[in-house]
Protein backbone atom coordinates (compact mmCIF):
# COMPACT_ATOMS: atom_id res chain seq x y z
CA UNK A 1 0.00 0.00 0.00
CA UNK A 2 1.47 3.06 -1.13
CA UNK A 3 2.76 5.62 1.62
CA UNK A 4 0.59 8.60 -0.15
CA UNK A 5 -2.23 6.70 -0.16
CA UNK A 6 -2.15 5.67 3.16
CA UNK A 7 -1.37 9.63 4.14
CA UNK A 8 -4.99 10.44 3.18
CA UNK A 9 -6.68 7.96 5.78
CA UNK A 10 -6.01 10.47 8.64
CA UNK A 11 -9.34 10.99 10.54
CA UNK A 12 -12.46 9.27 12.00
CA UNK A 13 -14.34 8.90 8.80
CA UNK A 14 -11.14 6.75 7.22
CA UNK A 15 -7.79 5.79 9.65
CA UNK A 16 -4.90 3.93 8.22
CA UNK A 17 -2.37 3.39 10.47
CA UNK A 18 1.08 1.77 9.92
CA UNK A 19 2.69 -0.56 12.22
CA UNK A 20 6.10 -2.04 11.80
CA UNK A 21 5.78 -1.73 7.94
CA UNK A 22 2.20 -3.23 7.50
CA UNK A 23 -0.75 -0.64 6.70
CA UNK A 24 -3.86 -1.53 8.90
CA UNK A 25 -7.31 -0.38 8.57
CA UNK A 26 -8.74 0.70 12.09
CA UNK A 27 -11.25 3.16 11.19
CA UNK A 28 -13.85 0.78 12.97
CA UNK A 29 -11.52 -0.23 15.80
CA UNK A 30 -10.11 3.41 16.77
CA UNK A 31 -13.82 3.64 19.06
CA UNK A 32 -13.25 0.30 20.54
CA UNK A 33 -9.49 1.15 21.50
CA UNK A 34 -9.61 0.28 25.45
CA UNK A 35 -6.89 2.87 25.37
CA UNK A 36 -9.01 4.97 24.16
CA UNK A 37 -9.56 6.56 20.34
CA UNK A 38 -7.33 9.74 20.20
CA UNK A 39 -4.26 7.63 21.07
CA UNK A 40 -4.82 6.08 17.64
CA UNK A 41 -6.49 8.80 16.14
CA UNK A 42 -3.08 10.76 16.52
CA UNK A 43 -1.41 8.74 13.98
CA UNK A 44 -3.92 8.37 11.49
CA UNK A 45 -2.32 8.13 8.02
CA UNK A 46 1.03 7.91 9.85
CA UNK A 47 3.60 5.47 11.33
CA UNK A 48 2.31 4.62 14.60
CA UNK A 49 5.12 1.52 15.02
CA UNK A 50 7.32 3.33 17.81
CA UNK A 51 4.30 4.11 20.02
CA UNK A 52 2.93 0.59 19.37
CA UNK A 53 5.67 -0.59 20.41
CA UNK A 54 6.18 0.83 23.36
CA UNK A 55 2.81 -0.92 24.57
CA UNK A 56 1.98 -3.88 22.36
CA UNK A 57 3.50 -6.77 20.79
CA UNK A 58 2.72 -8.55 17.86
CA UNK A 59 0.00 -10.51 19.88
CA UNK A 60 -2.04 -7.57 19.95
CA UNK A 61 -1.88 -7.41 16.62
CA UNK A 62 -3.19 -10.53 15.92
CA UNK A 63 -5.80 -10.98 18.26
CA UNK A 64 -7.83 -7.59 17.29
CA UNK A 65 -6.88 -7.03 13.70
CA UNK A 66 -8.47 -9.13 11.07
CA UNK A 67 -7.21 -10.51 7.57
CA UNK A 68 -9.34 -7.71 6.02
CA UNK A 69 -8.32 -4.89 8.90
CA UNK A 70 -4.26 -5.26 7.35
CA UNK A 71 -3.63 -3.57 3.97
CA UNK A 72 -0.37 -5.33 3.08
CA UNK A 73 2.89 -3.92 3.40
CA UNK A 74 4.22 -0.13 3.13
CA UNK A 75 5.50 1.13 -0.21
CA UNK A 76 6.38 3.81 -1.73
CA UNK A 77 8.36 7.25 0.15
CA UNK A 78 7.66 6.52 3.94
CA UNK A 79 8.30 10.41 3.93
CA UNK A 80 5.22 10.58 2.10
CA UNK A 81 2.84 9.48 5.13
CA UNK A 82 1.06 11.95 7.06
CA UNK A 83 2.77 13.16 10.80
CA UNK A 84 1.41 12.44 13.91
CA UNK A 85 -0.35 14.66 15.21
CA UNK A 86 1.25 16.91 18.18
CA UNK A 87 0.06 16.26 21.54
CA UNK A 88 -1.29 19.72 23.66
CA UNK A 89 -2.24 17.84 26.59
CA UNK A 90 1.18 18.46 27.96
CA UNK A 91 3.87 16.63 30.05
CA UNK A 92 4.86 13.75 27.47
CA UNK A 93 7.55 12.02 30.16
CA UNK A 94 10.44 13.48 29.39
CA UNK A 95 14.24 14.23 30.70
CA UNK A 96 13.80 15.74 33.48
CA UNK A 97 16.27 15.32 35.71
CA UNK A 98 16.16 13.02 38.30
CA UNK A 99 17.41 13.81 41.86
CA UNK A 100 19.27 11.43 43.91
CA UNK A 101 17.74 9.58 45.95
CA UNK A 102 19.69 10.58 48.72
CA UNK A 103 16.84 13.85 48.51
CA UNK A 104 14.18 12.11 49.18
CA UNK A 105 13.59 12.31 53.26
CA UNK A 106 10.19 11.75 53.23
CA UNK A 107 7.86 9.41 51.68
CA UNK A 108 5.60 12.85 50.15
CA UNK A 109 8.90 13.65 47.97
CA UNK A 110 8.21 10.98 45.39
CA UNK A 111 5.49 12.43 44.08
CA UNK A 112 6.90 15.78 42.48
CA UNK A 113 9.47 14.29 40.65
CA UNK A 114 7.02 11.47 39.37
CA UNK A 115 5.02 14.18 38.07
CA UNK A 116 8.12 15.66 36.36
CA UNK A 117 9.08 12.54 34.98
CA UNK A 118 5.77 10.50 33.71
CA UNK A 119 3.53 11.20 31.21
CA UNK A 120 0.68 13.01 31.98
CA UNK A 121 -1.55 9.94 30.97
CA UNK A 122 0.56 8.26 33.48
CA UNK A 123 0.37 10.32 36.17
CA UNK A 124 -2.85 11.13 36.06
CA UNK A 125 -4.30 7.55 36.27
CA UNK A 126 -2.06 7.09 39.83
CA UNK A 127 -2.92 10.43 41.46
CA UNK A 128 -6.87 10.69 40.14
CA UNK A 129 -9.61 11.38 43.03
CA UNK A 130 -13.56 10.87 42.89
CA UNK A 131 -14.14 13.63 45.17
CA UNK A 132 -13.75 17.29 45.29
CA UNK A 133 -10.65 19.40 47.08
CA UNK A 134 -11.77 20.02 49.90
CA UNK A 135 -12.85 16.23 50.91
CA UNK A 136 -9.30 14.94 49.48
CA UNK A 137 -7.49 17.70 51.33
CA UNK A 138 -9.39 16.25 53.94
CA UNK A 139 -8.25 12.49 53.45
CA UNK A 140 -4.73 14.18 53.60
CA UNK A 141 -5.03 15.82 56.77
CA UNK A 142 -7.04 12.70 58.15
CA UNK A 143 -4.31 11.04 60.43
CA UNK A 144 -2.69 14.12 61.18
CA UNK A 145 -5.43 15.64 62.72
CA UNK A 146 -4.85 12.93 65.55
CA UNK A 147 -2.00 14.41 68.08
CA UNK A 148 -0.39 11.60 70.39
CA UNK A 149 -0.83 11.29 74.35
CA UNK A 150 2.91 10.42 74.83
CA UNK A 151 4.82 8.43 77.99
CA UNK A 152 8.34 8.85 78.96
CA UNK A 153 10.99 7.59 81.35
CA UNK A 154 10.39 4.09 79.85
CA UNK A 155 13.98 2.31 78.65
CA UNK A 156 13.27 2.62 75.19
CA UNK A 157 16.38 1.82 73.81
CA UNK A 158 15.68 -1.57 71.68
CA UNK A 159 12.25 -1.35 70.01
CA UNK A 160 10.68 -4.67 68.43
CA UNK A 161 8.35 -3.12 64.96
CA UNK A 162 7.74 -6.70 63.78
CA UNK A 163 3.82 -7.35 63.10
CA UNK A 164 1.94 -10.67 62.38
CA UNK A 165 -0.12 -10.12 59.57
CA UNK A 166 -3.12 -13.08 58.43
CA UNK A 167 -0.05 -15.95 60.75
CA UNK A 168 2.93 -14.53 58.50
CA UNK A 169 5.70 -12.36 60.49
CA UNK A 170 6.67 -9.10 58.83
CA UNK A 171 9.55 -6.16 59.83
CA UNK A 172 6.83 -3.94 59.69
CA UNK A 173 3.28 -3.04 60.46
CA UNK A 174 2.76 -1.61 57.00
CA UNK A 175 2.46 -3.23 53.47
CA UNK A 176 2.17 -2.84 49.72
CA UNK A 177 -1.46 -1.79 48.92
CA UNK A 178 -2.59 -3.22 45.64
CA UNK A 179 -2.63 -1.34 42.70
CA UNK A 180 -3.40 -2.35 39.18
CA UNK A 181 -2.19 -1.68 35.84
CA UNK A 182 1.71 -0.46 37.21
CA UNK A 183 2.95 -0.73 33.71
CA UNK A 184 2.46 2.87 32.87
CA UNK A 185 4.26 3.75 35.44
CA UNK A 186 7.39 1.54 34.88
CA UNK A 187 7.98 -1.65 31.98
CA UNK A 188 8.75 -3.97 35.30
CA UNK A 189 6.51 -2.11 37.62
CA UNK A 190 5.20 -5.51 39.76
CA UNK A 191 8.45 -7.52 39.43
CA UNK A 192 10.26 -4.09 40.76
CA UNK A 193 8.12 -3.87 43.45
CA UNK A 194 8.08 -7.37 44.46
CA UNK A 195 11.69 -7.26 44.56
CA UNK A 196 11.77 -4.21 46.90
CA UNK A 197 9.43 -6.04 48.76
CA UNK A 198 11.28 -9.23 49.26
CA UNK A 199 14.47 -7.41 50.38
CA UNK A 200 13.03 -5.30 52.73
CA UNK A 201 10.63 -8.15 54.25
CA UNK A 202 7.27 -6.47 53.44
CA UNK A 203 4.38 -7.79 52.06
CA UNK A 204 2.77 -7.04 49.29
CA UNK A 205 -0.58 -7.40 48.35
CA UNK A 206 -0.64 -7.83 44.19
CA UNK A 207 -3.61 -6.73 42.05
CA UNK A 208 -5.94 -8.68 40.19
CA UNK A 209 -5.25 -5.99 37.20
CA UNK A 210 -1.48 -6.36 37.50
CA UNK A 211 0.19 -5.66 34.75
CA UNK A 212 2.47 -8.41 34.96
CA UNK A 213 1.62 -12.39 34.70
CA UNK A 214 1.39 -13.29 38.60
CA UNK A 215 3.65 -15.98 38.02
CA UNK A 216 6.41 -13.76 36.64
CA UNK A 217 5.47 -11.79 39.74
CA UNK A 218 5.53 -14.58 42.18
CA UNK A 219 9.15 -15.59 40.50
CA UNK A 220 10.33 -12.11 41.13
CA UNK A 221 9.91 -12.14 44.91
CA UNK A 222 10.85 -15.79 45.54
CA UNK A 223 14.21 -14.94 43.66
CA UNK A 224 14.85 -11.86 45.51
CA UNK A 225 13.84 -13.79 48.63
CA UNK A 226 16.63 -16.00 47.90
CA UNK A 227 19.19 -13.41 47.38
CA UNK A 228 18.88 -11.03 50.05
CA UNK A 229 19.51 -14.15 52.69
CA UNK A 230 17.63 -12.40 54.52
CA UNK A 231 16.02 -14.14 57.53
CA UNK A 232 12.82 -12.70 57.86
CA UNK A 233 10.22 -13.68 54.98
CA UNK A 234 7.15 -11.79 54.04
CA UNK A 235 4.70 -13.04 51.92
CA UNK A 236 2.55 -12.08 48.66
CA UNK A 237 -1.16 -11.71 49.26
CA UNK A 238 -3.50 -11.43 46.31
CA UNK A 239 -6.36 -8.82 45.76
CA UNK A 240 -8.83 -10.07 43.93
CA UNK A 241 -11.74 -8.51 41.84
CA UNK A 242 -14.27 -10.65 41.13
CA UNK A 243 -15.15 -11.15 37.66
CA UNK A 244 -19.01 -11.48 36.24
CA UNK A 245 -17.87 -14.67 34.71
CA UNK A 246 -17.76 -16.79 37.60
CA UNK A 247 -15.04 -19.35 35.86
CA UNK A 248 -12.42 -16.94 35.03
CA UNK A 249 -12.35 -16.41 38.66
CA UNK A 250 -12.74 -20.02 39.48
CA UNK A 251 -9.50 -20.39 37.09
CA UNK A 252 -7.35 -17.46 38.64
CA UNK A 253 -7.99 -17.84 42.25
CA UNK A 254 -6.72 -22.06 41.45
CA UNK A 255 -3.52 -20.84 39.35
CA UNK A 256 -2.90 -17.88 42.15
CA UNK A 257 -3.16 -20.62 45.58
CA UNK A 258 -0.82 -22.64 43.22
CA UNK A 259 1.60 -20.53 42.93
CA UNK A 260 2.03 -19.73 46.59
CA UNK A 261 -0.31 -16.35 47.11
CA UNK A 262 -1.35 -16.42 50.57
CA UNK A 263 -4.57 -14.24 51.93
CA UNK A 264 -7.16 -13.26 49.73
CA UNK A 265 -7.90 -9.59 49.50
CA UNK A 266 -11.48 -9.47 48.03
CA UNK A 267 -11.71 -5.92 46.67
CA UNK A 268 -15.76 -4.83 47.40
CA UNK A 269 -15.98 -1.43 46.61
CA UNK A 270 -15.50 -1.38 42.47
CA UNK A 271 -17.93 -3.10 40.56
CA UNK A 272 -18.47 0.34 39.10
CA UNK A 273 -15.30 2.65 38.44
CA UNK A 274 -15.52 5.63 40.73
CA UNK A 275 -15.72 8.76 37.98
CA UNK A 276 -11.79 10.20 38.53
CA UNK A 277 -11.96 13.69 38.16
CA UNK A 278 -8.70 14.67 36.88
CA UNK A 279 -8.79 11.61 34.77
CA UNK A 280 -12.47 12.65 32.82
CA UNK A 281 -10.58 16.10 32.02
CA UNK A 282 -7.71 14.54 30.22
CA UNK A 283 -9.71 11.84 28.60
CA UNK A 284 -11.81 15.08 27.17
CA UNK A 285 -8.53 16.71 26.37
CA UNK A 286 -7.47 13.65 24.23
CA UNK A 287 -10.73 13.65 22.12
CA UNK A 288 -10.54 17.23 21.48
CA UNK A 289 -7.16 16.64 20.26
CA UNK A 290 -8.07 13.91 18.36
CA UNK A 291 -10.74 16.00 17.08
CA UNK A 292 -13.84 14.25 18.51
CA UNK A 293 -16.24 17.26 19.97
CA UNK A 294 -19.11 15.69 20.99
CA UNK A 295 -19.87 12.47 22.93
CA UNK A 296 -22.25 11.32 25.68
CA UNK A 297 -21.24 12.14 29.45
CA UNK A 298 -20.25 8.88 31.07
CA UNK A 299 -17.42 6.26 30.76
CA UNK A 300 -15.76 7.77 27.57
CA UNK A 301 -14.12 4.70 26.01
CA UNK A 302 -16.29 2.59 24.95
CA UNK A 303 -16.76 -1.43 25.70
CA UNK A 304 -13.79 -3.48 23.93
CA UNK A 305 -15.44 -6.01 21.14
CA UNK A 306 -16.43 -8.43 23.84
CA UNK A 307 -16.25 -5.88 26.58
CA UNK A 308 -14.30 -8.81 28.27
CA UNK A 309 -10.45 -8.87 29.40
CA UNK A 310 -9.64 -12.72 29.13
CA UNK A 311 -7.51 -12.87 32.55
CA UNK A 312 -9.67 -11.07 34.44
CA UNK A 313 -8.05 -7.24 34.53
CA UNK A 314 -10.65 -5.29 34.58
CA UNK A 315 -9.61 -1.36 33.88
CA UNK A 316 -7.62 0.00 31.33
CA UNK A 317 -5.52 2.63 32.43
CA UNK A 318 -8.41 4.05 35.32
CA UNK A 319 -10.79 3.74 32.10
CA UNK A 320 -13.44 1.14 32.51
CA UNK A 321 -14.46 -1.55 30.95
CA UNK A 322 -17.83 -2.33 31.55
CA UNK A 323 -18.80 -6.33 32.70
CA UNK A 324 -15.56 -6.95 33.72
CA UNK A 325 -16.09 -6.90 37.29
CA UNK A 326 -19.23 -8.44 38.84
CA UNK A 327 -21.66 -5.77 39.72
CA UNK A 328 -23.93 -8.79 41.39
CA UNK A 329 -21.39 -9.41 43.81
CA UNK A 330 -23.28 -10.14 47.03
CA UNK A 331 -22.79 -11.83 50.84
CA UNK A 332 -23.82 -14.92 49.37
CA UNK A 333 -20.36 -15.34 46.72
CA UNK A 334 -17.98 -15.90 49.84
CA UNK A 335 -19.33 -19.77 49.79
CA UNK A 336 -17.97 -20.40 46.12
CA UNK A 337 -15.25 -18.21 46.64
CA UNK A 338 -14.25 -20.45 49.90
CA UNK A 339 -14.78 -23.44 47.68
CA UNK A 340 -11.90 -21.81 45.66
CA UNK A 341 -9.85 -20.40 48.29
CA UNK A 342 -8.79 -22.27 51.51
CA UNK A 343 -6.67 -19.59 53.08
CA UNK A 344 -8.03 -16.95 55.05
CA UNK A 345 -9.99 -13.87 53.39
CA UNK A 346 -10.09 -10.39 54.05
CA UNK A 347 -12.88 -7.70 52.39
CA UNK A 348 -11.10 -5.27 50.81
CA UNK A 349 -12.90 -1.49 50.81
CA UNK A 350 -15.27 -1.77 54.30
CA UNK A 351 -16.53 1.69 55.05
CA UNK A 352 -18.74 1.04 57.84
CA UNK A 353 -19.34 -0.84 61.29
CA UNK A 354 -22.71 -2.43 59.66
CA UNK A 355 -20.44 -3.70 57.30
CA UNK A 356 -17.54 -4.73 59.48
CA UNK A 357 -20.07 -6.86 61.43
CA UNK A 358 -21.03 -8.46 58.46
CA UNK A 359 -17.55 -9.59 57.32
CA UNK A 360 -17.35 -11.13 60.94
CA UNK A 361 -20.41 -12.81 61.03
CA UNK A 362 -19.91 -14.53 57.58
CA UNK A 363 -16.92 -15.95 58.99
CA UNK A 364 -13.98 -13.96 57.20
CA UNK A 365 -10.54 -13.38 58.74
CA UNK A 366 -10.10 -9.23 58.16
CA UNK A 367 -11.38 -6.64 56.89
CA UNK A 368 -9.52 -3.90 55.32
CA UNK A 369 -11.06 -0.33 55.87
CA UNK A 370 -10.45 1.95 52.56
CA UNK A 371 -12.11 4.43 50.32
CA UNK A 372 -9.90 2.75 47.83
CA UNK A 373 -7.52 5.60 48.35
CA UNK A 374 -11.00 8.49 47.36
CA UNK A 375 -11.08 7.12 43.94
CA UNK A 376 -14.69 5.15 44.09
CA UNK A 377 -17.79 7.01 45.94
CA UNK A 378 -17.60 10.50 46.08
CA UNK A 379 -16.97 11.51 49.64
CA UNK A 380 -16.75 8.36 50.65
CA UNK A 381 -15.66 7.79 54.90
CA UNK A 382 -11.64 7.86 55.52
CA UNK A 383 -10.21 4.51 57.35
CA UNK A 384 -9.92 6.64 60.71
CA UNK A 385 -13.64 7.40 60.68
CA UNK A 386 -14.72 3.81 59.78
CA UNK A 387 -12.34 2.75 62.74
CA UNK A 388 -13.87 5.21 64.71
CA UNK A 389 -17.41 3.83 64.20
CA UNK A 390 -16.51 0.71 64.31
CA UNK A 391 -14.95 0.86 67.88
CA UNK A 392 -17.76 2.83 68.74
CA UNK A 393 -20.53 0.46 67.17
CA UNK A 394 -19.41 -2.95 66.76
CA UNK A 395 -16.81 -3.03 69.37
CA UNK A 396 -17.23 -6.55 69.67
CA UNK A 397 -14.89 -7.58 66.56
CA UNK A 398 -12.17 -5.96 67.81
CA UNK A 399 -8.93 -8.49 68.77
CA UNK A 400 -11.40 -11.18 66.85
CA UNK A 401 -10.51 -10.21 63.35
CA UNK A 402 -7.65 -8.34 61.53
CA UNK A 403 -8.20 -5.04 60.40
CA UNK A 404 -6.34 -3.20 58.30
CA UNK A 405 -6.93 0.77 56.96
CA UNK A 406 -5.36 2.33 53.90
CA UNK A 407 -5.88 6.10 52.45
CA UNK A 408 -3.32 9.01 52.48
CA UNK A 409 -0.76 6.83 55.06
CA UNK A 410 2.44 8.90 54.24
CA UNK A 411 4.11 8.60 57.80
CA UNK A 412 5.36 6.55 60.48
CA UNK A 413 3.50 8.31 63.03
CA UNK A 414 0.62 7.98 61.13
CA UNK A 415 0.58 3.78 60.78
CA UNK A 416 1.27 3.80 64.47
CA UNK A 417 -2.16 6.04 64.88
CA UNK A 418 -4.18 3.49 63.19
CA UNK A 419 -2.56 0.89 65.03
CA UNK A 420 -3.30 2.45 68.81
CA UNK A 421 -6.98 2.55 67.52
CA UNK A 422 -6.87 -1.68 67.11
CA UNK A 423 -5.53 -1.81 63.21
CA UNK A 424 -3.41 -4.66 62.87
CA UNK A 425 -1.59 -3.34 59.84
CA UNK A 426 -2.05 -0.24 57.38
CA UNK A 427 -1.26 -0.14 53.55
CA UNK A 428 0.47 2.63 51.41
CA UNK A 429 -0.27 3.03 48.06
CA UNK A 430 0.87 6.10 45.65
CA UNK A 431 4.24 6.74 47.26
CA UNK A 432 5.32 3.03 45.93
CA UNK A 433 4.34 3.39 42.82
CA UNK A 434 5.82 7.25 42.53
CA UNK A 435 9.06 5.59 43.72
CA UNK A 436 8.79 3.02 41.81
CA UNK A 437 8.32 4.76 38.61
CA UNK A 438 11.45 7.08 38.93
CA UNK A 439 13.88 4.72 41.18
CA UNK A 440 12.65 1.40 40.59
CA UNK A 441 13.74 -1.12 42.97
CA UNK A 442 15.53 0.95 45.16
CA UNK A 443 12.83 3.45 45.24
CA UNK A 444 10.82 0.72 46.58
CA UNK A 445 13.64 0.03 49.58
CA UNK A 446 13.72 3.53 50.24
CA UNK A 447 10.21 4.65 50.99
CA UNK A 448 10.05 1.22 53.29
CA UNK A 449 13.40 2.61 55.13
CA UNK A 450 12.00 6.09 55.34
CA UNK A 451 8.49 4.34 57.39
CA UNK A 452 10.73 2.26 58.94
CA UNK A 453 12.95 4.98 60.53
CA UNK A 454 9.61 7.01 61.66
CA UNK A 455 8.04 4.01 62.85
CA UNK A 456 11.03 3.76 65.37
CA UNK A 457 11.63 7.15 66.13
CA UNK A 458 7.85 7.60 67.08
CA UNK A 459 7.70 4.35 69.03
CA UNK A 460 10.62 5.57 71.35
CA UNK A 461 9.30 8.62 71.39
CA UNK A 462 6.17 7.20 72.53
CA UNK A 463 7.42 5.28 75.06
CA UNK A 464 7.03 2.15 73.67
CA UNK A 465 9.13 -0.42 72.79
CA UNK A 466 6.33 -3.17 70.89
CA UNK A 467 3.78 -2.68 68.98
CA UNK A 468 1.63 -4.80 71.38
CA UNK A 469 2.01 -1.86 73.87
CA UNK A 470 0.15 0.62 71.32
CA UNK A 471 -3.47 1.78 73.06
CA UNK A 472 -6.12 4.37 72.28
CA UNK A 473 -4.66 5.95 75.03
CA UNK A 474 -1.68 7.08 72.93
CA UNK A 475 -3.79 8.90 70.86
CA UNK A 476 -5.74 12.29 71.30
CA UNK A 477 -8.62 12.00 68.73
CA UNK A 478 -10.44 15.02 68.06
CA UNK A 479 -13.78 16.13 69.47
CA UNK A 480 -15.77 16.50 65.86
CA UNK A 481 -14.59 12.92 65.08
CA UNK A 482 -15.33 11.51 68.21
CA UNK A 483 -18.78 12.91 68.14
CA UNK A 484 -19.44 11.73 64.47
CA UNK A 485 -18.47 8.29 65.08
CA UNK A 486 -20.72 8.32 68.26
CA UNK A 487 -17.50 7.68 70.51
C1 LIG B 1 -3.90 -1.71 15.62
C2 LIG B 1 -3.61 -0.94 16.60
C3 LIG B 1 -3.88 -1.22 18.05
C4 LIG B 1 -4.50 -2.27 18.67
C5 LIG B 1 -5.10 -3.50 18.02
C6 LIG B 1 -4.51 -2.00 20.10
C7 LIG B 1 -5.07 -2.81 21.06
C8 LIG B 1 -5.14 -2.52 22.39
C9 LIG B 1 -5.69 -3.38 23.42
C10 LIG B 1 -6.31 -4.73 23.18
C11 LIG B 1 -5.55 -2.75 24.61
C12 LIG B 1 -6.03 -3.26 25.99
C13 LIG B 1 -4.87 -3.66 26.85
C14 LIG B 1 -4.12 -4.83 26.28
O1 LIG B 1 -4.72 -5.90 26.11
O2 LIG B 1 -2.91 -4.65 26.02
C15 LIG B 1 -4.91 -1.49 24.36
C16 LIG B 1 -4.57 -0.59 25.34
C17 LIG B 1 -3.74 0.48 25.12
N1 LIG B 1 -3.21 0.87 23.91
FE1 LIG B 1 -3.53 0.05 22.11
N2 LIG B 1 -3.88 -0.81 20.30
C18 LIG B 1 -3.47 -0.32 19.10
C19 LIG B 1 -2.77 0.83 18.88
C20 LIG B 1 -2.24 1.62 19.85
C21 LIG B 1 -1.41 2.76 19.60
C22 LIG B 1 -0.98 3.28 18.25
C23 LIG B 1 -1.10 3.26 20.81
C24 LIG B 1 -0.24 4.47 20.95
C25 LIG B 1 0.19 5.03 22.03
C26 LIG B 1 -1.74 2.45 21.82
C27 LIG B 1 -1.67 2.64 23.20
C28 LIG B 1 -2.39 1.95 24.12
C29 LIG B 1 -2.39 2.25 25.55
C30 LIG B 1 -1.61 3.36 26.24
C31 LIG B 1 -3.24 1.33 26.14
C32 LIG B 1 -3.60 1.30 27.61
C33 LIG B 1 -2.67 0.39 28.34
C34 LIG B 1 -2.89 0.47 29.82
O3 LIG B 1 -3.38 1.46 30.34
O4 LIG B 1 -2.54 -0.54 30.46
N3 LIG B 1 -2.42 1.45 21.20
N4 LIG B 1 -4.66 -1.38 23.01
C1 LIG C 1 -2.89 3.62 40.70
C2 LIG C 1 -3.73 2.86 41.66
C3 LIG C 1 -4.20 1.61 41.30
C4 LIG C 1 -4.99 0.89 42.21
N1 LIG C 1 -5.39 -0.36 41.86
C5 LIG C 1 -6.07 -1.11 42.76
C6 LIG C 1 -6.40 -2.45 42.47
O1 LIG C 1 -6.05 -2.98 41.42
N2 LIG C 1 -7.09 -3.14 43.41
C7 LIG C 1 -7.47 -2.59 44.61
O2 LIG C 1 -8.11 -3.25 45.42
N3 LIG C 1 -7.14 -1.32 44.91
C8 LIG C 1 -6.45 -0.58 44.03
N4 LIG C 1 -6.09 0.70 44.35
C9 LIG C 1 -6.38 1.23 45.70
C10 LIG C 1 -5.20 0.91 46.64
O3 LIG C 1 -5.13 -0.46 46.91
C11 LIG C 1 -5.33 1.64 47.98
O4 LIG C 1 -6.60 1.38 48.52
C12 LIG C 1 -5.09 3.15 47.91
O5 LIG C 1 -4.21 3.50 46.90
C13 LIG C 1 -4.52 3.63 49.26
O6 LIG C 1 -4.41 5.00 49.28
P1 LIG C 1 -3.02 5.79 49.08
O7 LIG C 1 -2.65 5.65 47.65
O8 LIG C 1 -3.41 7.18 49.45
O9 LIG C 1 -1.97 5.22 50.00
C14 LIG C 1 -5.32 1.45 43.47
C15 LIG C 1 -4.86 2.72 43.80
C16 LIG C 1 -4.06 3.42 42.92
C17 LIG C 1 -3.55 4.76 43.32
Amino acid sequence: MDAAEVAKHNGMQSCWIVVNSKVYDVTSFVDEHPGGPSLILKYAGADASEAFNEVHTQQTLDEHMTQGQCLGKLTGNPSALAQPKKSTTGNTGSENEIPPIVSMVMTHDFEPVAKALLSDRAFTYVHSFSSLEDRINSYHRTWSSLSFRPRVMRNVEHVNSTRCMLSHQSRFPFFIAPMGLAGSMHSDAERVVARGAAQKATHYCVSTSATLTHDVIMESFRTAQAESNMRDRSQLFLQLYVNSNQKITQDFLRRARALGYKGLFITVDTHILGKRIQDRRLQSRELIEAGITERPVGNLVSDGKDGKAKDGRPQTGGRSRPGVISQALNWDDLKWIRKEWDGPIVLKGIQSAADAKMAYDTGCQGIYLSNHGGRQLQDAPSSLETLLEIRSMAPEILGRMEIYCDGSFRTGADILKALCLGATSVAVGRPFMYAAAVYGVKGIERVIDILADEIEITMKLLGVTDLKQLSPDLVRVPHELRMSSRL
